[in-house]
């Protein structure tokens, strides 16, 4: 029997999970879907991994494994809602909550010292960082602002800040020996096993990864970041944000890419608090205390160094503050700045959230500034710059004029960066880093000083034939041109582009406006249209597909959580994300300080309309696709009608725009024709729904105001939870009595 998979999580979509899920059951029910959750939550993971060192009744599954088995069937029918790719900070409070409940998890090793300590290490190295979106995506991406989502921002604006001429906001980024500018690659042009190794200046050689298998078709490239040049590059940033009294900000996107980002951000907390590392760092090393987990960790460390050493390290860091540029916060008001938690500004949120604010960070001091923008690796850096350049010239983008920018992403099967953590290694020794093919012959090499990050990616050419496809489809749908976003100067780029002009006429392009632009170009031509009302798909390789499905809905519609996101999967199976944005962790600070949770589940509903599609057409059961698009016109009359979450306490929060979605969605059941058993069966329900309007709304209000106690952060306790996001009984009484 087919089944939807609807995965529990964290953070705000977990919450939103307790209110919204017994809803979408019950409403399902009369046609007998069965919705099933697992659980691929931080701390659900964090639990499989050890499951064999904890007692029977505490041992769970490995649910992240097993859906991602289903993603490669036909079958597989999941909605994914986003979760914590987690930093190494917000990894240890995962593992202390879970130890405070009783489970007897080993420690997250800082410096492993044996077999026993690198094996747990590897273990915790596979469950931090994007660990999850990789497994489960097995196709490509199709995401954009449906129609109705548009229209509602055409008559709701969001705010958006004004943009100043002389704005002195801008990107800096390397121009030379980073990743765009050392990338070779090759296209096998048969199956084969790979290996990659470093063979030192000092006559040694270390497989740095022994078995790499290549399909015939595949491109295969290296590439690295100099660490010298880093250096030398951050260094100079930080003297002209200086000099130009800007706000430093950093962005990268230490999650996805959780091998070589944290190591960047390290670079830039030893660059920016130069003094600490110069007198301390060996001090600090030898403490297990990385820069590459934030200056929030050495800070959170301070007190496990010898005490000599203490009064020390507290000067050098305020002097290093005191010495440095103004530097971008992320909450001033408790001194934690974007040099604190690698995870904590993340490029493809922090970079549209400044464009839509005029260009402005706050610093420390909480005072609003211009930004020098810090972006080191230049492959996507220009995206931005044009952005940037592009709202200075011409003012900011206006949510009521401008066009819609889907995305086509080529995703499928680990692409590219975002499938490169196990083929990234950080250089211990000058040498040279090959990648050689079974019979010895060196296909990529780079000559290597200790310190560089060196990585490879893989983009299979059933992937790109696929993207190809989808983009094509899109825009045929859609009558909308496509561009590719392809860099001429990229060796990827220019593989990748071959491939699109082989692939292209495969398909009926008769009369569609199709053309490869470079990222900057196609970033300008894209802004262009989008000025004039114009819409533009962008078919882009798996980093832009990140950025640019936050950067234009963030300024299309103020958040990427408004954007329909399917990943129509390669086997046959439907993934069906929910939104493009993330868990918002500051949504669960305010709900746990007032009860009431701004998150807006539109992602969600978005998602679930399209998943009871594919689930009727999977199983030929029309009453589930009623009920979906019964879903979608609710979904069109809560934005129409505006009920969607505010952002203050004691007013509609997600609690209580899922009333109105439930009632919206009982009335369209009731009305349609399609179906009258159907139309029967929801028309009670729509009538207790409506009668009990203003009970309902008193009770989800009543609450809100005062702090809540879920009983944990990662792992909230499920009574707890759901009391508090069920907390009125007469709608719970209405839902429940669906399903009797
Ligand atoms: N698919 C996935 O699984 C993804 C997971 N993540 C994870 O999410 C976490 C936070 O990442 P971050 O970069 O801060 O991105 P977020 O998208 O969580 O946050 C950016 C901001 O967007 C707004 N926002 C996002 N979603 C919603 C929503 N449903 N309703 C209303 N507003 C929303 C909020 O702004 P405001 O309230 O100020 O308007 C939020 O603070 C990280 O752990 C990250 O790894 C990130 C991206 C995707
Ligand atoms: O998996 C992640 O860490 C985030 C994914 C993401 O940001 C995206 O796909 O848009
Ligand atoms: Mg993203």
């Amino acid at each position: 029997m087919a089944k939807i998979i609807y995965t529990h999580t964290d953070e705000a979509p977990l919450l939103a999970t307790y209110s919204f899920l017994p809803i979408l059951r019950a409403f399902t029910s009369p046609a007998g879907v069965e919705v099933e959750t697992k659980d691929i939550s931080l701390a659900g993971r964090i639990l499989a991994a050890f499951r064999d060192r904890l007692p029977a009744d505490q041992q769970t599954e490995d649910a992240l494994a097993q859906l991602g088995a289903l993603a490669k069937t036909p079958e597989a029918n999941i909605l994914k809602l986003p979760n914590i790719s987690a930093s190494v900070p917000q990894l240890k409070a995962a593992v202390a909550e879970l130890q405070g409940l009783g489970y007897a998890i080993p420690d997250y090793p800082d410096e492993p010292e044996d077999d026993e300590q690198r094996a747990v290490r590897a273990v915790y190295d596979r469950i931090k960082g994007s660990a999850v979106n990789p497994v489960l995506r097995e196709g490509n991406s199709d995401r954009r602002v449906p129609a109705a989502v548009k229209n509602y921002a055409r008559r709701h604006p969001h705010s958006v800040a004004e943009w100043s001429h002389d704005s002195k906001t801008r990107v800096g980024t390397l121009d030379d020996h980073d990743f765009r500018h050392n990338e070779k690659s090759v296209v096998m042009d048969h199956d084969d096993t790979l290996q990659f190794r470093l063979v030192g200046d000092d006559g040694t050689t270390t497989v740095l990864k022994p078995e790499l298998p290549v399909l015939a078709g595949e491109i295969i490239d290296g590439t690295f970041m100099s660490a010298r040049a880093l250096d030398a590059f951050l260094a100079d940033q930080v003297e002209q944000a200086r000099r130009d009294g800007v706000i430093l900000s950093v962005h990268l996107k230490a999650t996805m890419m959780k091998v070589s980002d944290p190591v960047l951000f390290g670079h830039a907390v030893r660059v920016y608090f130069h003094e600490l590392f110069d007198r301390y760092g060996d001090q600090l090393e030898a403490a297990g205390l990385s820069a590459n987990n934030g200056l929030g960790s050495i800070i959170a460390g301070i007190d496990t160094l010898p005490e000599d050493l203490r009064e020390g390290v507290r000067e050098a860091i305020q002097h290093g503050y005191e010495q440095g540029p103004r530097l971008s916060a992320v909450n001033s008001d408790k001194g934690i700045s974007n040099l604190h938690v690698p995870s904590d500004v993340i490029i493809d949120a922090s970079m549209p959230a400044l464009i839509r604010n005029g260009g402005r960070l706050w610093d420390m001091t909480g005072a609003e500034g211009d930004t020098l923008a810090v972006i080191p690796d230049s492959s996507y850096a220009g995206v931005y710059a044009a952005t940037i350049e592009d709202a200075k010239a011409n003012g900011k983008f206006d949510p009521t004029t401008v066009g819609t920018v889907p995305n086509v992403g080529l995703m499928a099967k680990k692409a590219e960066e975002y499938g490169s953590h196990d083929k990234t290694f950080i250089i211990d020794r000058p040498g040279t880093v090959q990648v050689v093919d079974q019979t010895g012959n060196v296909l990529l090499e780079h000559q290597v000083e200790a310190g560089d990050i060196w990585r490879a990616c893989q983009t299979k050419d059933e992937a790109v034939r696929d993207w190809v496809k989808l983009a094509v489809t899109r825009s045929r749908l859609s009558d909308t041109p496509v561009v590719f976003w392809l860099d001429d100067e990229r060796a990827h780029d220019r593989a990748v582009a071959e491939k699109v002009r082989a692939y292209l006429p495969e398909h009926d392009t008769d009369g569609l406006d199709i053309r490869i632009l470079s990222p900057i170009e196609a970033t300008k031509h894209t802004l262009r249209r989008f000025r004039a009302g114009q819409d533009t798909i962008s078919a882009t390789g798996n980093v832009l597909r990140d950025f640019l499905t936050d950067l234009f809905p963030i300024l299309e519609v103020g958040t990427s959580a408004k954007t329909l996101s399917i990943v129509p999967l390669l086997a046959g199976g439907g993934l069906f994300e929910t939104g493009s944005g993330g868990s918002a962790p500051k949504h669960v600070q305010q709900f746990l300080a007032e009860d009431h949770l701004r998150w807006d589940s539109l992602g969600e509903y978005l998602a679930i309309a399209e998943s009871l599609r594919f689930h009727a057409r999977a199983t030929g059961d029309d009453r589930v696709r009623v009920i979906g698009d019964a879903l979608d016109q609710a979904t069109e009359r809560y934005l129409d009608e505006d009920r969607s979450p505010s952002r203050k306490a004691g007013e509609i929060d997600d609690r209580g725009s899922h009333y109105w979605v439930a009632r919206y969605w009982a009335e369209a059941l009731a009305a349609q024709t399609e179906d009258a058993e159907l139309a029967a069966r929801f028309a009670p329900v729509a009538k207790a729904l409506a009668d009990g309007e203003q009970t309902i709304t008193d009770e989800l209000l009543a609450v809100q105001g005062s702090p809540v106690d879920l009983g944990g952060y990662y792992r909230p306790d499920d009574a707890k939870a759901t009391a508090a996001m069920r907390p009125s009984a007469t709608f719970n009484a209405i839902i429940d009595g669906i399903a009797d």
